[in-house]
């Protein structure tokens, strides 16, 4: 199963504070892959996130909702070393990503934004370039990356002649390589059509389950991450509003919708009634 355990309870804090989540996690003692603590980060537009503060257990596929805007890529371009916050930090597997960033980093895959590829080298020979930083991935695994991701048979096409869904493909291809314990995925069903899509969430959910390998997705489609993710947190304008697991929302809200309407409609009458 990926996700097990009695259900969450949730302290429902005020946006900004440190949202505890008290219950079996924390009793199963389940390994800490991501922590993150403070994190903020303002643009000179007085935008970005604030206080975010969050911890992903070994296992999680934790889904990062949030309308366009709400923060999901400033969080994730820090996690990933990207761009500095402005104060807080993020540990990795226990490493600091601003002071050890290589150890932070060394099991992790990640697509932020867009997936790149070198338009004018095929699929094949992309993923090579990758390999050589990875002395453990052979030409066979090289294969079994596209196959995973439904591109074997387009190994010697170039990505110049790709659609967005199958350049999406290739860089998920190239995320999951090397056998990372953690991938970090910004909208990866970004440009995926419906079948791309569920091969994708059955890619997940397989190297989940399989190799118990920890996902950190960002997505605004909430009827995906609803199928796809086994704990959920809320951004809003840069603010964390709550984080539940999935069997908590569809059993209290009965949709990943209605929980994220609740939750923006809640914080909206936090703001309004605190000014
Ligand atoms: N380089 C930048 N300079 C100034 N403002 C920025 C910059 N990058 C992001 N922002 C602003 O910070 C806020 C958060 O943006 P971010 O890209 O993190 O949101 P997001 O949740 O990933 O949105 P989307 O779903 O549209 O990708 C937005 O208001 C955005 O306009």
């Amino acid at each position: 199963m990926i996700f097990s355990g009695p259900a969450h309870h949730v302290d429902h804090s005020p946006a900004g504070t440190v949202l505890r989540e008290t219950n079996a996690r924390e009793e199963q003692k389940v390994e800490k892959v991501i922590e993150i603590t403070g994190l903020t980060k303002t643009y000179p537009n007085h935008r970005g996130i604030e206080d975010i503060n969050l911890e992903i257990g070994k296992g999680d596929i934790f889904g990062f909702l949030g309308p366009n805007g709400a923060g999901k890529t400033t969080a994730m371009k820090i996690m990933t070393g990207l761009i500095r916050p402005d104060r807080g930090d993020v540990r990795i597997f226990g490493h600091s990503v601003l002071e050890e960033y290589e150890k932070a980093t060394a099991q992790v895959g990640s697509i932020i934004e867009i997936a790149e590829s070198h338009p004018y080298l095929s699929a094949w020979e992309n993923l090579k370039q990758i390999a050589r930083y990875y002395p453990h991935v052979d030409d066979s695994r090289l294969d079994e990356a596209l196959e995973l991701t439904g591109m074997l048979k387009y190994k010697h096409e170039k990505p110049r002649k790709f659609s967005l869904g199958m350049k999406q493909r290739l860089g998920i291809a190239a995320a999951i390589l090397s056998r990372p314990r953690l991938l970090i995925l910004d909208e990866p069903l970004n440009g995926l059509d419906v079948e791309g899509m569920i091969d994708i969430r059955r890619l997940i959910h397989r190297l989940a389950e399989e190799d118990n390998t920890t996902f950190f997705i960002s997505s605004h489609l909430i009827h995906d991450v609803e199928l796809t993710c086994t704990r959920i947190g809320v951004i809003l304008n840069g603010k964390m509003l709550s984080v539940q697991s999935m069997p908590d929302i569809l059993q209290n809200y009965a949709s990943l919708e209605n929980y994220f309407v609740s939750e923006v409609e809640r914080n909206g009458r936090v703001s309004s009634s605190a000014s």
